[in-house]
């Protein structure tokens, strides 16, 4: 099918992006170099892919689920050999090698997406991209990069910027797209750490567990959220060594002290008395803690 021919899909995220200087900030920000090899998720009718053909990559890698576009796709860019197609689930398929991704990502997927690109604190990705530049619902870009302290600072906050470097690059008002979204948008740019500098495995699991716990009752205090895991004053002990204090609630807290915290639990917890039967399981952080609160919420969704 031709693109004339194609009908826009509301359940595929399909708001084009037509504004040129928007397009050119995001080629801009992902400063693509020669020889590396990009993945573009969601082509759509290839405003952005004409783009990223235009610098100096190896490789242009796009993964596009529907079908309806593939024919155009193939008419638009063939003629260029770096370009690659492939059709399907970009939450599912075998994604192409790159170094980096660039992407005006479909709003309804941002969650697992950015859960199969950059990975969760406690299950990273085993090679991590190089940058990505992402376009995403403002409300959900903020999230991944907001400071302590700002009403959008979440546990998604916490383990992006744990994961690696969150920075906007610019907004995106709905008027940039065609059919315009009824949301906002910005584009942001991740560049995640490599390997060496995630934290260990065993402490990521434990600072994701915290970060539930707290999260999911954000107006506690951590004195309160925290209450039972060890004993007040080994708390407090805690607390002042990292250089917070158990009146903070879990929106003050930055990213490292989260890991600092669930340190300095775990060899608490290590190096006290086994806990009797009565309160088994009570002293450790709790494997059990609703997954649900934080579940859904970095699901973005460009129709509000
Ligand atoms: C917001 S549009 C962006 C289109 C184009 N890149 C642009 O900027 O104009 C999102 C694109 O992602 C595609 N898409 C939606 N869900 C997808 C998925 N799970 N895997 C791959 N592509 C998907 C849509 O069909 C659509 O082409």
């Amino acid at each position: 099918m031709s693109f004339a021919a194609h009908r826009t899909r509301k359940r595929f995220g399909q708001h084009w992006l037509t504004d040129a200087a928007v397009l050119d900030r995001i080629v801009a920000a992902a400063d693509l170099r020669q020889g590396e090899r990009v993945l573009e998720i969601g082509p759509g009718r290839g405003a952005l892919t004409e783009r990223l053909l235009q610098t100096p990559v190896a490789a242009v890698g796009a993964v596009e689920l529907d079908r309806d576009l593939v024919q155009g796709l193939h008419q638009r860019f063939d003629a260029d050999a770096r370009f690659a197609l492939l059709q399907g689930d970009a939450l599912s398929v075998p994604l192409p090698a790159a170094d980096k991704v660039v992407a005006n990502i479909p709003y309804n997927i941002t969650g697992p997406l950015l859960e199969r690109l950059v990975g969760r604190l406690d299950r990273p990705v085993a090679e991590p991209y190089r940058r990505l530049v992402l376009l995403v619902q403002q409300e959900v870009g903020e999230r991944i990069r907001c400071s302590p302290g700002s009403s959008a600072y979440s546990a998604l906050s916490v383990r992006m910027q744990l994961l690696g470097d969150c920075r906007p690059v610019c907004a995106v008002p709905p008027r940039c797209f065609q059919p315009p979204p009824r949301v906002q948008s910005e584009v942001i740019l991740i560049e995640p750490f490599p390997p060496e500098l995630r934290p260990e495995l065993g402490l990521a699991r434990a600072a994701e567990q915290l970060l539930r716990r707290c999260f999911a009752a954000r107006r506690k205090m951590l004195r309160n959220s925290l209450g039972g895991l060890v004993g007040a004053a080994e708390l407090q002990h805690i607390a002042s060594g990292i250089g917070i204090s158990l009146e903070q609630r879990p929106q003050e807290i930055a990213p490292r002290a989260w890991l600092e915290l669930a340190a300095g639990l775990q060899r608490a917890s290590e190096s006290s008395p086994k806990p009797s039967s009565d309160d088994a399981g009570q002293r450790r952080v709790d494997p059990m803690v609703d997954r649900r609160a934080e579940g859904r919420r970095a699901e973005g969704r460009r129709d509000g």
